[in-house]
Parts: structure tokens; C-alpha cells; sequence
């Protein structure tokens, strides 16, 4: 199978190499068309590349049939509509790593030209004017700066501020005592930083919480001279207030990378001579640009395979440690759950996976996702994936729990799928039996020991004497090859189970035959 990738916005062509060195991936890019726009031609491709150009729509998605991944080659995905991508079961996967040093000296680049008015006065320099009265600028040395966002950008500008000798105050919700003692900084509130700072930067993503975080009120707080830097996302910093606090002195410079609206033209920040700015330049070098093409490309490559991933935005992510413990376990997963919706004939109203032995110390999330896919799927078909699996449960008003029990049942390892309908509940366990892969070991109350094969019979009758040979010889009858039988029973004469792996697809005829021998309950055909 060839796979066909859109990249639709300027990508470094060295780093889209491991994709063009793929036999089974064909690129195109969108700059090869005319007259057409990515609505009109994505349902031709399985993976989409964007930078921040592109905007991906619900829209976009819905038209893009087969797409299958949306690679965005830098960190933010706010040009992005995850919630619709989730629920059309595509999965976003960003590049966070390879731009994050482009953009720190980016914002310390923009620093340093804030602090000495570089952008002025070369502009007035290129105008024929030799002025050296207009543009007496301040140190850094011994400055006090605020840094708002401490993840990998902001940390690498505190580094570069640090070896400047700048003292530096930072939040962010998950900086500790211990990785600012690390770092030597000093882990303050926003209100500290607004009342101490002299330089205040933001490195944070734009949310519903970060929106306009820096507005009139925060302004007031600031220290009067204030200089003010936005190189991670236009809106962060309210606009207006910007302005308002320009001109009423409060804030003495700004740089800015970005904008609310970009591209930023006739935009009133721009006219003030306090402001200094880049067209979103923060990525824009050779090497940022190489790397998270390269990370894309390898990422998108791993999930047409098939493989694992790392960096996917709407999906949360698990180490290499957990991702390595549990990958054995999601095909088992997903039988289990493929096997447990067929056990139940009403609309099943809630799920609980039980994880038992060694599995329970682990986070099982990605393992859960597995067996609620192969639940779903089953009747759903290919609209469910692991991506979109727990928002089809609440589209079905399907809800889940997992356990972490401390017995199981002997076994190393052990997964119950349990689900429940208006007539009761019903179960299946499975284990990983080291040299012999996926068995399931339990039905309700039945213990067996099966392979989750492709064709099941599961077959619910009375405990008397000669019915495995009525059964064998009723398939007989219909050519249908046993290839392994297991029989369970709670007591002696009571109700019992068997479960069969036949070599071929069960036939109608048989089914009925089978349906009227005395004592058989019920003839359930599982498929896998
Ligand atoms: N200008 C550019 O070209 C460019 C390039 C790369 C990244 N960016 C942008 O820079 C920003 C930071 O990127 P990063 O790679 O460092 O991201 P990151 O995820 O490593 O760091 C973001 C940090 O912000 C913190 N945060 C979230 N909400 C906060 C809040 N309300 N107050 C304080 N901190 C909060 C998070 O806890 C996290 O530590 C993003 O917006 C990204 O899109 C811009
Ligand atoms: O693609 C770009 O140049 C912008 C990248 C940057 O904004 C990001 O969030 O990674």
C-alpha cells in the first residue's frame, strides 16, 4: 500500500528526507497546484503537514476521508482543530523539541535589540540621519526579568538571561522549588513578577486560560518602564491594552513575534515607535526548520506503519519505559474486548477493565484505549481508533472504569473486560502466558484455556454425559474442522460451557443443528 502525504505550508526539504526515502509514502506539496485549495484535494491523502500557515478546520477534516494523521512541523497546534480531529479519529502529532533553541535566541535576540533600540536606529541610520541622542538604551546586567511559561523555551531564555547576570523570576503551574533552586532562579507568583520584573517574556501556549492573561489590570501592576516580549502567541498579551499601556508610559518597549491576527498589517502596535517586531520569526533558522520537519516525518512514518509514537497532541503520552511494557499486551487487549462485546446480546451500558499481577503497577491508559477500540469496532467498524474510542463511548453513552485489583487468579498477568447490560453482566479474562502469547483463561465463571483464534464457538448447554460427541459429530456433519476444544463447568451435572476454535467459517445450517440439540442453551459464533 502507498500512502499519499499533503504537505501544504513551506517545509524544509532536508528534513521531509526520511519520508521521500520511504517506498510505500508519496509526497505532494500544495505549492505545486493552481487553483485549487487544500479543501479541495485532502481526501486524496492518508497525512497532512502544516506549519502555522495552514489552518485545519473541522471542515478541512471532515473533507479529508482518509486522512489518517495531521503533522504540524513546530510546537503549536492552535492553528489546529484538535477536538475535531479526536472525533474523526485522526491523531496530531507536533514537533515540541526542534525549535525550542531557535526560539529562545529569537527572544533573546529581540531582548537585547528592545534594550538598545537596534530596529531604530538602524531604521533612522538607513534614512540618512547619523543620531546618536534618541536611542540611549539600558543594560541587561543586574535587570530584573519576568519569565511567564517555564517550559522548554522559557527555560532555555532563563539560562541565556542567567549568564547575562539578570535576576530572574519565573511561573508557571508546574515549576517546583527544586528545578528553580536548579536552575537559580526564583519560582514567583504572577503578581511578583508583575511588581519586580523590568523585562517581562511570555513562553506559554495559547489556551482559554493564557487568552489576554496580560490585560489592562495586569498592566497597572507593573513596574513603570516596564520592556514587554511575546515570541510564543499572538493574544497571550491583550492588544489593546499593549497599546493603552504604551501610551500611558507604563510599558516602555515591546517586542513581539507574533500577533492576534496574523498577518499583522496596518496594525496599530506597529506604528509606535516603542514597539519592535519580527514576522513570527521565532522557528525561521536552518536548523529549527530541518529538525522538526525530521521529527515529523519520522513520526508520521511510524503511525502509517503501524508502530509507536511519541508526540501526539491529542493522545496523551506514555514513556518509552511504559510503551515498551505494555505493547505485548494490545493485542490481547483488543481480542479481549472484541471477544467480550460478542458475549453480550443488549446495548452494553458500562465497561470495567480489571488489570491484575504486574500490569496493575503500570499506567494502563494506552492499553484500555486497545481494548475499548476492539469493543467499539466491532460493531462501529473502522470509524473507531484508538485516538477517538473513549469520545465514541460518550457518543454512545457507553461509560468505562479500570481497576487495579490485587489477586489474579495466579496468573503473571491479567486483564477482565466486564460489561454490563439491562440483563446482567458478563465477563472474559485473558493473560500473557510467557512462550504460549495471548490465552483467555476465563468466561463468567468458566475457566478455559483458549488462543484468541479467528473463529470461536461458544456454546452454553447442561453437564450430561455425550455431548462433546454430539457436538463434534454435528459439525462433522456440516464439514466443519475442530481444531481445539475446552469444556468448564461450575459443577458436576450443572450448567457448563464449551468453547471451540473451528478451522473454517461457520456455516447457518450448522448453526441450527447445533441450536437443537436437547440441552444446548445457546450457540454463539465469536469473530476475531
Ligand atoms: N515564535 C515562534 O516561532 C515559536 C516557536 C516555537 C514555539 N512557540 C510558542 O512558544 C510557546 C512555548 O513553547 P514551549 O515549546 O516552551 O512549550 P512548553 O509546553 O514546553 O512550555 C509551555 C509552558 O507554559 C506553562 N503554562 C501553561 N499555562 C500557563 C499559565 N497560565 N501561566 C504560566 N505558565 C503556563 C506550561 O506549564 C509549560 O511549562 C508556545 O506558545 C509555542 O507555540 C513560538
Ligand atoms: O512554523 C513556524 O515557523 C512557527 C512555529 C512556531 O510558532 C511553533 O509553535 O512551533
Amino acid at each position: 500500500m502507498t500512502y499519499q502525504i499533503l504537505v501544504s505550508d513551506p517545509v524544509s526539504a532536508e528534513g521531509l528526507q526520511p519520508l521521500l526515502n520511504q517506498d510505500n509514502i508519496q509526497v505532494d506539496y500544495m505549492n505545486e497546484f493552481t487553483n485549487v485549495t487544500v479543501q479541495d484535494v485532502i481526501n486524496r491523502y492518508d497525512a497532512l503537514i502544516v506549519r502555522s500557515q495552514t489552518t485545519v478546520t473541522k471542515e478541512l477534516l471532515e473533507a479529508g476521508t482518509n486522512l489518517k494523521v495531521i503533522g504540524r512541523a513546530g510546537v503549536g497546534v492552535d492553528n489546529i482543530d484538535l477536538e475535531a480531529a479526536t472525533e474523526q479519529g485522526i491523531i496530531v502529532v507536533n514537533a515540541p523539541d526542534g525549535n525550542t533553541i531557535s526560539t529562545a535566541e529569537h527572544t533573546f535576540a529581540m531582548m537585547m535589540a528592545l534594550a538598545r533600540h537596534i530596529p531604530q536606529a538602524y531604521q533612522t541610520l538607513m534614512n540618512g540621519k547619523w543620531d546618536r541622542k534618541s536611542f540611549k538604551g539600558v543594560e541587561l546586567h543586574r535587570k530584573t526579568l519576568g519569565i511567564i511559561g517555564m517550559g522548554r523555551i522559557g527555560s532555555e531564555v532563563a539560562r541565556r538571561a542567567k549568564a547575562c547576570r539578570m535576576t530572574i523570576i519565573a511561573y508557571d503551574p508546574f515549576l517546583t522549588e527544586e528545578r528553580a533552586d536548579k536552575l537559580g532562579i526564583t519560582k514567583g507568583s504572577l503578581e511578583d513578577i508583575y511588581a519586580t520584573s523590568d523585562f517581562i517574556t511570555v513562553h506559554t501556549p495559547l489556551t482559554k486560560e493564557t487568552k489576554h492573561m496580560i490585560d489592562d489590570n495586569a498592566f497597572t501592576k507593573m513596574k513603570q518602564g516596564v520592556r514587554i516580549l511575546n515570541c510564543a502567541r499572538g493574544g497571550i498579551i491583550e492588544e489593546g491594552a499593549l497599546l493603552r499601556a504604551i501610551e500611558s508610559g507604563i510599558v516602555a518597549g515591546a517586542a513581539l513575534d507574533v500577533f492576534e491576527k496574523e498577518p499583522a498589517m496596518d496594525h496599530p502596535l506597529l506604528d509606535r515607535p516603542e514597539v519592535i517586531a519580527t514576522p513570527h520569526l521565532g522557528a525561521s533558522t536552518e536548523e529549527a526548520q530541518t529538525l522538526v520537519a525530521q521529527d515529523v516525518s519520522e513520526e508520521i512514518i511510524a503511525i502509517l506503519n503501524g508502530e509507536s509514537f511519541k508526540n501526539a497532541v491529542n493522545m496523551p503520552t506514555i514513556s518509552s519505559e511504559v510503551r515498551r511494557a505494555l505493547q505485548p499486551y494490545y493485542l490481547l487487549g483488543e481480542k479481549l474486548g472484541e471477544m467480550a462485546i460478542q458475549l453480550v446480546t443488549e446495548a452494553p451500558m458500562k465497561v470495567t477493565v480489571t488489570y491484575g499481577g504486574e500490569l496493575s503497577d503500570f499506567d494502563t491508559a494506552s492499553l484500555t484505549r486497545r481494548i475499548m477500540k476492539g469493543l467499539l469496532s466491532y460493531h462501529l467498524g473502522d470509524k473507531v481508533n484508538i485516538v477517538n474510542t473513549f469520545h465514541m463511548a460518550k457518543t454512545y453513552n457507553l461509560t468505562y472504569s479500570v481497576e487495579h485489583a490485587t489477586s489474579s487468579l495466579g496468573f503473571k498477568n491479567l486483564i477482565t473486560v466486564t460489561i454490563e447490560t439491562q440483563q446482567g453482566k458478563r465477563s472474559i479474562s485473558g493473560t500473557m502466558l510467557a512462550g504460549y502469547g495471548p490465552r483467555i483463561i476465563k468466561i463468567d465463571d468458566y475457566s478455559i484455556d483458549m488462543a484468541p483464534e479467528d473463529h470461536l464457538l461458544y456454546i452454553q448447554h447442561n453437564d450430561i454425559p455425550g455431548m462433546i460427541g454430539l457436538v463434534g459429530t454435528t459439525l462433522g456433519k456440516h464439514q466443519v474442522n475442530i481444531a481445539t476444544m475446552q469444556v468448564g463447568r461450575k459443577q458436576e451435572g450443572g450448567e457448563a460451557i464449551m468453547m471451540l476454535s473451528i478451522d473454517s467459517l461457520f456455516n447457518q445450517d450448522a448453526f441450527r443443528d447445533l441450536e437443537q440439540i436437547n440441552h444446548i442453551h445457546s450457540v454463539k459464533e465469536i469473530r476475531l
